[in-house]
């Protein structure tokens, strides 16, 4: 039976207030947990050091967040402006990356992060950095260059799967159709004229098609229900296209001009690149790969030092290499990629920072049976006298476990000395304690795990369990050019992780990037040095310590800032 009026009244007299003493008692004590919880955050203090000025600076962007919270990500603003969007959709704060990209590029919030001092970016691939509607251009633009394919790509699933190569030419082959079924395979083909040819709307048409052969789009983005192999399989496809378009010198050096200018100005300082190419460089006006990796170590040098020297570049820390074996490959393979490691180690010293194995963890060999090659490297760094520490990838799976999942234990054991993703190391306290304890930091790159479908969205990225147990993390945003954020800066995946985390807040992803530079492999150290620089960070003598006060002073200019721009509203 309903209350009625008079027995409401009664009750109603009886329940206590918000303002009793002894619900303020309560609250008194709940926030004592809270803080008490908050305590064991590994961004802890960081927070408790803000100056006057950054903790203003966090409560403008509180502020800001919640606002748009409100106002910009809400379903019913959406209910007007669906009328006009040809794809109805629900926007929501949290919903899918690749579906709120450009709703967010256009948010205040956007504005800021994008100023932020970033610090390094510690976790990318490479060939997955610089945007491939410019490298297309550029293909497209540069003299001699000419496509082939392994068949004839004259139906949609031969265009939607066919190994297809660029390589330069002195001579214009001009002979042959390669979108139709006469088409000799492996024949070289003027690109130029073969863009013209496509059928489906000539160099536009070509265009869009290569494009949707390097990266993935938002379809495959959002189709979480396929899985996480299925995503793969588009995902690797996209490397073998992109590696002859960026293997030719006159292009390499261009994507590394882009790949430094767009990192820079998206507060980016440093990066340190998973590097996995085979031998199949080609240099300007050769027909012939290099036999060696010297002539592109030397470019990347070139380009690196050409851009610090320009006013654009001034400040830039520069880039270094994280060789990275396929882990897929037998063990001849892996033998024969490690001594090209080596080799390239001893002759350009300062570019490469280490070693790791790569490519989906679920389906290549784990570290354990990786071993006796591990080993054998180690000994073979020993005696040639060079140091080449392990960065592994470990734990970007779902299982629980799983052999993936206990690549954990392994890159632990192996000395680690960062772990990529380590998406599933918050289901292990037992290996949480040695993080960090052993002082490991966790490269996390949340879009990246979100569009290669171990997250619905960045809601549920496990990210924020770690950092409320104290493990050092750095966000990274791991293969930009083909997983949508199609940029080489980092400032998507900052962007996700202030709105989608409550706890976070500008101090936060400010303890991030802090991390970012004290886990960074500047130069060459012994065990034992990195862990006391880790350890002693700004207090240190040496250059991480410098480059970690360099950041501290980009970071009040740019808390002073905010309040400057956004403090009055
Ligand atoms: O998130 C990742 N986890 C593991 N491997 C990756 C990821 N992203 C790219 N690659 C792999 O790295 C190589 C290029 O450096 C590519 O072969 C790609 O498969």
């Amino acid at each position: 039976m309903p209350f009625t009026t008079e027995e409401w009244d009664e009750i109603s007299q009886t329940l206590p207030k918000a303002e009793d003493p002894f619900i303020l008692k309560y609250i008194e004590g709940r926030d004592a947990l809270v803080s008490q919880e908050s305590k064991q955050r590994s961004d802890a203090s960081f927070r408790q050091n803000l100056s006057p000025i950054a903790k203003k600076a966090c409560a403008i962007v509180d502020r800001i967040r919640d606002e748009e919270k409100r106002t910009i990500w809400t379903p019913q603003l959406e209910d007007t402006l669906a009328q006009e969007a040809e794809n109805h959709m629900t926007v929501y704060p949290g919903m899918m990356f690749s579906l709120s990209k450009d709703r967010m590029e256009s948010t205040k919030l956007w504005k800021i992060i994008r100023q932020m001092p970033k610090g390094a970016l510690l976790h990318a691939h490479m060939d997955a950095m610089v945007d491939f509607n410019f490298l297309i251009d550029l293909l497209l633009k540069e003299p001699g260059i000419h496509i082939m394919a392994d068949r004839p790509l004259s139906s949609p699933s031969a265009l939607a799967n066919t190994k297809t190569t660029f390589r330069f030419r002195k001579t214009a082959l001009t002979e042959g159709n390669v979108w139709t079924d006469d088409y000799k395979p492996g024949t070289l083909i003027l690109l130029t004229q073969a863009a013209d040819a496509f059928p489906d709307g000539g160099r536009d048409g070509f265009k869009k098609w290569l494009y949707s052969r390097c990266t993935l789009s938002r379809t495959d983005a959002v189709a979480q229900h396929h899985g996480v192999d299925e995503i793969w399989r588009k995902f690797y496809a996209c490397f073998r296209t992109v590696d002859s378009i960026i293997h030719y010198e006159p292009i390499f050096r261009k994507f590394l001009r882009r790949l430094v200018s767009q990192l820079k100005a998206d507060g980016v300082n440093y990066v340190e690149l998973r590097f996995s190419w085979q031998l199949d460089y080609y240099r300007q006006d050769r027909e012939e790969p290099e036999q060696d990796y010297t002539a592109m170590m030397d470019t990347i040098d070139e380009e690196v030092k050409a851009f610090q020297a320009t006013p654009e570049g001034k400040g830039f820390w520069g880039v270094r290499m994280i060789w990275a074996t396929i882990r897929f490959n037998p063990t001849r393979h892996i033998i024969q990629d490690m001594d090209n490691c080596i080799t390239t180690k001893i002759t350009h010293p300062h570019l490469i920072a280490g070693y790791d194995l790569v490519g989906q963890e679920d389906l290549g060999r784990p570290l354990k049976d990786v071993l006796p090659e591990l080993f054998w490297f180690r000994k073979q760094c020993a005696e040639e006298g060079v140091t080449i520490p392990f960065f592994f990838h470990a734990g970007e799976c779902l299982g629980s476990g799983s052999e993936t999942d206990h690549n954990l234990y392994d890159a632990i054991l192996l000395g680690t000395r960062r772990i990529g993703h380590g998406y599933s190391l918050y289901k292990h306290p037992l290996l949480i304690d040695l993080v960090k304890d052993k002082k490991i930091l966790i490269e996390s790159c949340p879009i990246s795990n979100e569009v290669l479908r171990l997250c619905g969205s960045v809601m549920s990225h496990p990210l924020p369990a770690l950092l409320a147990r104290g493990v050092h993390c750095s966000l990274c945003n791991d293969d930009p050019a083909m997983l949508g954020q199609d940029t080489a800066g980092s400032t998507h995946d900052f962007w996700q992780s202030l709105q989608g985390w409550e706890n976070l807040g500008l101090a936060g992803l400010g303890s991030l990037a802090e991390n970012s530079v004290r886990w960074a492999a500047f130069e060459d150290q012994a065990a034992e040095q990195w862990s006391k620089d880790v350890k002693e960070a700004t207090v240190g003598s040496g250059l991480k310590a410098q480059r970690l006060k360099e950041w501290a002073v980009e970071w009040e200019k740019f808390c002073l800032w905010i309040v400057t721009e956004f403090g009055e509203e």
